[in-house]
């Protein structure tokens, strides 16, 4: 039997802190795959993530959300992405235990700037400063709770970012 696979680092963090667009570059620089539970949602649904929380509910959605961060924990060798709402299931922030988990960190107003008018981001849609002000402080503690380590992303390009998460990953 072969050993168990593992993400080479799990990437958590607000909307707009730039998991997807971070985790795309550095697992590039690595040689490895990249895996974004978002894509894997919408890959089984058969539909984008607007239209499951229009169809179904975001309850329904942190249910799928559940089952592919569960998957891929299980089989990514590579760099995970997983989505901004991610940490707030327990059972997410408890199969996260063991596992080399970076918080990319980012402030208000850059993730405001980055997100935009939220399209394609749900809970977004409407007021996305404020709602996200909102998400960002509700969730800080739970990032800071799963990540083994934090990198800043303010004022910084993603090649920045990757360059300064490579390091951390020999540790
Ligand atoms: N460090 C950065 N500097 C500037 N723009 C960024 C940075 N990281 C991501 N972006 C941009 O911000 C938007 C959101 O990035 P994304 O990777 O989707 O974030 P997340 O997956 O954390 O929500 C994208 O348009 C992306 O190009
Ligand atoms: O913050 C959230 O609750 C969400 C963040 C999104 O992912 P990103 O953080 O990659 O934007 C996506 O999972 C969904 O729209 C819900
Ligand atoms: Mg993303």
């Amino acid at each position: 039997m072969s050993a168990a696979t593992r993400p080479v680092c799990v990437l958590v963090g607000a909307p707009g802190s730039g998991k997807t667009t971070v985790g795309q570059v550095l697992a590039a620089e690595l040689g490895v795959e990249f895996r974004d539970t978002d894509a894997d949602i919408e890959r089984q649904a058969g539909k984008p993530i607007p239209e499951i929380f229009v169809d179904e509910g975001e309850a329904h959605f942190r249910t799928l959300e559940r089952a592919a961060v569960a998957a891929a924990l299980a089989s990514c060798d590579g760099v995970l992405a997983l989505g901004g709402g991610a940490v707030l299931a327990e059972e997410n922030r408890a199969a996260l235990v063991g596992h080399r988990v970076v918080h990319l960190s980012v402030e208000l107003t850059d993730a405001v700037k980055r997100v935009g008018l939220g399209i394609g981001r749900p809970l977004l849609t409407i007021n996305p400063r404020a709602t996200l002000k909102h998400l960002m402080d509700q969730r800080r503690p739970l990032y800071a709770e799963v990540a083994t380590a934090t990198v800043m992303t303010d004022g910084r390009t993603p090649e920045e970012i990757a360059a300064e998460i490579i390091p951390l990953l020999k540790r």
